[in-house]
């Protein structure tokens, strides 16, 4: 009789590219997938149904490609602890593989199912998939510590040998009906939707669903955009990033598969600045990885700022104030549009993630921590590392201690959105006014009356001043 082996699904919603699953495949064709539905995550205050949506329909996806090679992915609901044993036990079978992650509570939980599966007698196996290096393998040549700060991890991590794209798996042996009826009662369920879980969401998502999908974006994005990617970047009202951060956030394209694309993009030009364009994006793709890797070293990041003096850091955290920024209706054109664009879609373009952060503890003085929550409330790319890291750089508390910035959200749209297209889609009461009134922020209190439109809720000048003097206090 073929053993069978399990290989528990996480963040890696996808077949092809994953590490742990040809390792897995490698020893047994009876190989069951398995997703655990955990109440633990899906429970918190923190949860985008944007994401929940993205996941479940990817989840669905990758079902239907189990069946497709002959084997199965089983969901279960309930504590991964308690199920992954019970489930291995039932089955009877001596290894269940999974893919690592960085994140404080998932490290936790995976040393408590190691123990739980150890106890049964049953092994265990892990290994690094999401990042092309794992945690360790990027570390100070001085010390041998982990780097602090990006642009020396940059230098480094590019310059390592990256892995080939893992091995694909073909066909699957089927568990039989027997088998599946004695993990029945161990919270075996079909497939939810989002709605169910009580997540609905009837907008479409910026990525659509599964594998194949993410990887035409990819390709999509590798044969045209990719060229022009510095530049165009920075404009929130351009098409100019590749819109596959909720791909990378579950996994659901292989990171080895994502950097063989980019080689090849830069293998296709003979263009020096079509290269350089590649490599700008090749380094958002190591920022990813610089987050994950802080964050497994320094879990404490996710529990408040990095650097101590933040602690005492005087915040306003005025509610009214707060609840405007949520809204998009501050007053500034450049922040209510980015604020607008992440409520109706689930997602905001990184430039004016920047800015609606810079605004909110530069501007308005309220703790960090509140919008990276919020983000997370919504985003269908919501990643604790990158969000953290995100928040954490952009409030200036984090672990790459920049002199203070501050964003003037005027020079940002003036820059940014220079013909103010951004603002008139999200802002479309005052998409009938002058570009000069919409990008400088600047609307005459008659106009923005007439359009229902608020008046600034601070002013940028006073409130940059107050912050950098609060700022000198906590640093002395
Ligand atoms: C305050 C703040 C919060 C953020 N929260 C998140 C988050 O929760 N999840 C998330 O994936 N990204 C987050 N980012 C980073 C970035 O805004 C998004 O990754 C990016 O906008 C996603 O769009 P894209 O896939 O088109 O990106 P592209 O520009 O095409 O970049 C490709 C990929 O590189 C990675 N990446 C790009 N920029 C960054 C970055 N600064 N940090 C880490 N990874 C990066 C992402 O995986 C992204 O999909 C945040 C940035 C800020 C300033």
């Amino acid at each position: 009789m073929t053993n069978i082996i399990i290989f528990w699904h996480r963040r890696d919603l996808r077949l092809s590219d994953n590490i742990g699953l040809s390792k897995a495949y490698q020893k047994s064709s009876k190989l069951v997938g398995l997703f655990c539905l955990d109440p633990n995550i899906l429970q918190r205050d923190d949860i985008a149904p944007a994401r929940v949506n993205y996941m479940l329909g990817c989840l669905r996806n990758l079902q239907e490609s189990y069946q497709k090679l002959g084997g199965q992915l089983l969901i279960f609901q309930g504590q991964p602890t308690k199920i992954i044993p019970e489930v291995a036990k039932s089955l009877k079978v001596n290894c269940v593989i999974w893919n690592n992650d960085v994140e404080p509570y998932s490290k936790e939980r995976d040393k408590q199912v190691k123990e739980a599966l150890q106890e049964k007698g049953i092994t265990s196996e892990t290994y690094w998939d999401q990042l092309l290096h794992a945690p360790g393998e990027i570390l100070t040549k001085s010390n041998n510590d982990p780097y602090k700060v990006y642009t020396p991890f940059w230098r480094s991590w590019v310059k390592e040998d990256k892995a080939n794209i893992a091995e694909s798996i073909e066909k699957l042996d089927s568990l039989s009906d027997e088998e599946i009826n004695t993990v029945k009662n161990i919270g075996l369920i079909d497939l939810p939707t989002a709605k169910d879980l009580g997540y609905g969401w009837d907008i479409p998502l910026l990525l659509e669903l599964g594998e194949t999908a993410a990887k035409e974006q990819l390709h999509y994005f590798c044969n045209s955009t990719i060229y022009s990617y510095q530049e165009q970047r920075n404009f929130p009202a351009i098409d100019g990033t590749s819109k596959l951060s909720p791909a990378f956030k579950f996994g659901v394209i292989g990171i080895r598969e994502v950097w063989q694309t980019t080689i090849e993009a830069y293998e296709n030009t003979r263009s020096d600045e079509a290269r350089e364009n590649i490599q700008t994006w090749q380094q958002e793709i190591a920022w990813r990885e610089f987050y994950q890797h802080c964050l497994y070293f320094f879990p404490e990041l996710a529990e408040g700022p990095y650097r101590e003096e933040f602690q005492d850091f005087p915040w306003d955290n005025n509610e009214d104030h707060f609840q405007a920024w949520c809204e998009g209706k501050t007053g500034y054109p450049i922040v209510d549009a980015a604020m607008r664009q992440l409520n109706e879609t689930g997602w905001m373009h990184n430039r004016c993630r920047m800015i609606v952060a810079s605004f909110l503890t530069k501007d308005l003085m309220i703790n960090w921590q509140w919008g990276e929550k919020y983000f997370m409330q919504k985003l269908i790319d919501g990643d604790l590392s990158a969000n953290n890291g995100g928040w954490q750089w952009s409030a200036s508390s984090g672990m790459d201690p920049k002199p203070l910035r501050i964003f003037n959200p005027a020079s940002q749209a003036q820059k940014y959105d220079p013909d103010g297209e951004y603002i008139r889609l999200w802002v479309p009461e005052i998409s009938s006014l002058d570009t000069e009134y919409l990008v400088t922020g600047k609307i005459p209190p008659l106009e923005a009356h007439s359009c229902g439109y608020p008046q600034p809720i601070v002013d940028h000048k006073h409130q940059q001043r107050e912050f950098k003097e609060r700022y000198k206090q906590i640093k002395n």
